[in-house]
């Protein structure tokens, strides 16, 4: 390891893309973003043949503009993650909780409770299923590896999908979230929509499937992979997962998961003290990698391309791929999901003015999703009395 002063003009809080030439070193220019926002003179630690490694600011001003940013990071994943609500008598916030989260329900009701006008607004039109699968489908537990649904809900997603096109869109990679949902017939996108793939052509349950072409990446024996748009990322998030591995080993509790074409480093075990120390060394890394970004959900720092593409575009292109175009009139999609990455989902449907967004949530937060219910056991009631409704009418 060496350490080298390197300067470089660019004015404090203007987005600069800086490349730095460390000829003595033979590097090729490095991408030095993580500089934009700080007063440069900078110490770079750097190894031969690596990329660069650690920045530390000569000057205070930056190492207050950096903490700055990664507690903005985890502010907003503390607030895509909140505590359980209390109970009414706990604490004297108490009354203005309630009164908050009254006023939050009349925004955004309950789908149980509001089951008529949902139905209502099916009329005539065919109701596609998007279901998330991380606290919707299954409850939140600390092990990723262990989040399983129960056979119930299983049975009321297969309930679901005999009568309605479902999808379960996650940020899970695809081949996981199957091994948890084991439902053939469904429409699997994952990684947060990098990777869509269809039923075998015998499960589609008559679905008209019309296919884009262009968007048409692999089809094995009848199982088609209809989408994944970032495939080049592959050898880099590879490449991210084994360093990020190494350098958060020594913080206990951190764990990084691959999810094929993006990363999640979880928080949820890592004492709150360390969060920073964590947040910190993914940003670090993730600074010689300006092509990927970060987002933030429940406890976890999401690691993605920097692609136009989300939740949002997957519903979208399984829409499209279902044979209705954006300006149809005669589809209902409803969306179902708990999470921030869920929101561009309910954005898409907010901008088309047709769609039903249902928020997962037990506390009041800002979202865009027009109705909620309060956990999965809440969304197996819904699409088990969506199934019995459609099987009355038939
Ligand atoms: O889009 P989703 O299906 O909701 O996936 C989002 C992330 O879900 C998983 O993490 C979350 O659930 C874990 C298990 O309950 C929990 O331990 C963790 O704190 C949550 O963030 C999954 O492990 C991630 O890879 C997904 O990106």
């Amino acid at each position: 390891m060496r350490s080298m002063i390197v300067s470089a003009d660019a004015k404090k809080g203007m987005v600069v893309k800086q490349r730095v030439r460390v000829s003595d070193l033979k590097l090729d220019l490095i991408d030095v973003t993580i500089l934009r926002f700080l007063d440069l003179k900078q110490i770079l630690q750097v190894s031969p043949g690596k990329r660069l490694l650690k920045i530390e600011s000569v000057k205070d001003g930056g190492h207050v503009v950096r903490e700055a940013r990664v507690s903005r990071l985890l502010d907003s994943m503390r607030a895509s993650s909140p505590a359980r609500a209390k109970p009414a008598s706990a604490t004297t916030r108490a009354a203005s909780v309630d009164d908050e989260k009254k006023s939050w329900i009349l925004r955004h009701p309950s789908a149980l409770s509001m089951f008529e006008e949902i139905t209502r607004a099916s009329m005539g039109k065919k109701i596609v299923m998007f279901l998330d699968y991380d606290g919707t489908l299954s409850p939140i537990v600390e092990d990723p590896d262990r989040a399983f649904m129960s056979q119930e809900m299983r049975e009321a997603v297969k309930d679901t999908a005999t009568f309605f096109p479902t999808a379960i869109v996650s940020g899970r990679c695809r081949d996981k979230v199957y091994s948890f949902v084991q439902l053939t017939e469904l429409y699997y996108a994952g990684s947060h929509g990098m990777d869509i793939k269809g039923p075998p052509r015998s499960c589609s349950n008559g679905n008209k499937v019309k296919f884009n072409l262009f968007s048409l990446h692999r089809i094995t024996d009848g199982d088609l992979v209809l989408c994944q748009p970032a495939s080049e990322f592959l050898p880099m998030i590879d490449e991210v997962y084994k360093t990020l591995v190494e350098s958060t080993k020594s913080i206990p509790g951190a764990r990084v998961e691959t999810n094929k074409f993006c990363l999640s480093v979880h928080f949820r075990c890592v004492d709150e003290k360390s969060w920073d120390a964590l947040a910190e060394q993914v940003k670090l890394v993730l600074s010689g990698y300006p092509k990927l970004k970060l987002t933030s959900g429940r406890k976890v720092l999401e690691i993605r391309p920097t692609i136009e593409w989300d939740k949002g575009k997957a519903l979208e292109f399984l829409l499209e791929a279902l044979g209705f175009a954006a300006s149809d009139d005669d589809v209902l999609p409803i969306y179902i999901g708990d999470d921030r990455t869920d929101e561009d989902a309910f954005k898409v449907l907010r901008q088309r003015g047709r769609g039903v967004g249902i928020l997962v949530s037990k506390v009041p937060k800002e979202t865009s999703a027009s109705y909620s219910l309060e956990e999965p056991s809440e969304v197996r009631r819904f699409l088990c009395r969506l199934a019995e409704w459609k099987r009355q009418s038939l």
